[in-house]
């Protein structure tokens, strides 16, 4: 792990926007976690662990079972601020199909493919990302997975939206997505495109459980999800070259250490393990891979809309096996156009809001921009 206790506070310009003061805020606060955290292996699991929730009763026309599976989010919530969730709807066949799509990507696409859809020619970060392109920390800057990065478009929704999906940057065109041409890598597109709308109908169902979580009307977020954002990830983390259980060093850092920056993350991985997530302590605990099991993730617009009670907890990857990983995120957003404030209901009396208002997308995009190398996008 680099060394980040020495590392003076990023400093904050005059000019910037609110997104962007809270974007580096949150750097700041990975900073002083990362100093305290411990780089040896966990011996906290059984005391901070991640639980299981079936899902399978959140589909019930039973009010009060839904609102069952809602407390067991509620707790995860508060405490891990990560869950599985398994009895989620979308069949194993599909998730399987989807995994062995993203191993295509990066095995069977040509260098010209890639290259014609490289990140550099998006201004909304999409397209094929190479292996430290982007570092999602200042301190860990030599990440070894490469990406593929897509994001909504009217017709992935199964919904169809409402037509009004605007972009991070507020723009309106739609359609920003790079996709490799039909020849270069037939089926690809069906197949990412059938698993996309069932992860967002998924997501907008635990998006309702989310406000019944929250002791609110489980419609209540209902209007800030009509055109939403939602960014899909394949990446693809190469083999270590020295598989040892621990220390880690720099080389083998697959994704830094950061929080999620939408309401939360829905995240497909395959067998291989990877994913370690910071307890209070300073301890890494492995999210290890569950069958059927999609790892749910609080991300930072539900810490701010709760004031700081979901944890959006840090959490990085590490490849420590012989066999390549492949993970599928997807980030769910509100419309990037609608705005994040402290909820009322979440602030006691006399409580101030820890986190100022933010537009959705444009955080995301600030969020983003300092993942680039240059430091600007
Ligand atoms: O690949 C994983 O397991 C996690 C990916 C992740 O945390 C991210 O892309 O934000
Ligand atoms: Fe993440």
């Amino acid at each position: 792990m680099a060394e980040v206790a020495s590392t003076p506070s990023t400093s904050l310009p005059s000019t910037q926007s609110d997104s962007l003061a809270a974007a580096i805020e949150v750097q700041n606060y990975l900073k002083a976690r990362l100093s305290a955290s411990k780089n040896s292996p966990s011996n906290e699991s059984g005391k901070w662990e991640i639980p299981i929730i079936d899902l399978t009763p959140s589909f019930s026309p039973s009010l009060s079972d839904r609102q069952a599976v809602a407390s067991q989010i509620h707790q995860a919530c508060i405490t891990t601020g990560f869950f599985y969730i398994t009895g989620h709807g979308i069949p194993l066949e599909i998730c399987n199909n989807t995994l062995a799509l993203a191993e295509r990507f990066f095995r069977e696409l040509t260098p010209e493919a890639k290259e014609k859809i490289h990140m550099k020619h998006s201004d909304q970060f999409r397209g094929y990302e190479p292996a430290s392109w982007t570092s999602v920390n200042e301190y860990e800057t030599k990440e070894t997975k490469e990406g593929f990065n897509f994001g909504y478009e009217s017709g992935l929704d199964p919904s169809g939206g409402d037509g009004k999906y605007v972009e991070l940057d507020g723009s309106s065109e739609a359609g920003k997505n790079l996709w490799p041409e039909e020849t270069e890598l037939p089926g690809f597109y069906a197949g990412i495109a059938q698993y996309y709308g069932q992860v967002l109908q998924l997501a907008r169902h635990i998006f309702r459980l989310f406000a019944l979580s929250l002791s609110l009307p489980e419609d209540y977020f209902e209007p800030l999800v009509t055109h939403p954002g939602g960014i899909a990830r394949l990446i693809n983390y190469p083999a270590s070259k020295n598989p040892s259980p621990l220390p880690v060093d720099d080389e083998e850092i697959g994704l830094g250490a950061h929080s999620d920056y939408e309401c939360f993350t829905l995240l497909l991985q395959d067998s291989t393990p990877g994913l370690e997530i910071l307890s209070p302590s300073g301890q890494w605990i492995a999210a290890t891979p569950v069958e059927g099991g999609i790892v749910v993730n609080v991300a930072d617009f539900l810490m701010r809309w709760t004031n700081g009670r979901y944890k959006s907890t840090v959490h990085r990857v590490v490849n420590r096996t012989n066999k390549q990983r492949y993970s599928i995120p997807f980030f769910f957003s509100i419309n990037y156009d609608a705005k994040v404030e402290t909820l009322p209901g979440c602030l006691a009396e006399g409580e101030v809001s820890k986190y100022p208002p933010i537009t959705a997308g444009r955080y995301v995009l600030d969020r983003l921009g300092l993942t680039l190398k240059t430091g600007g996008y």
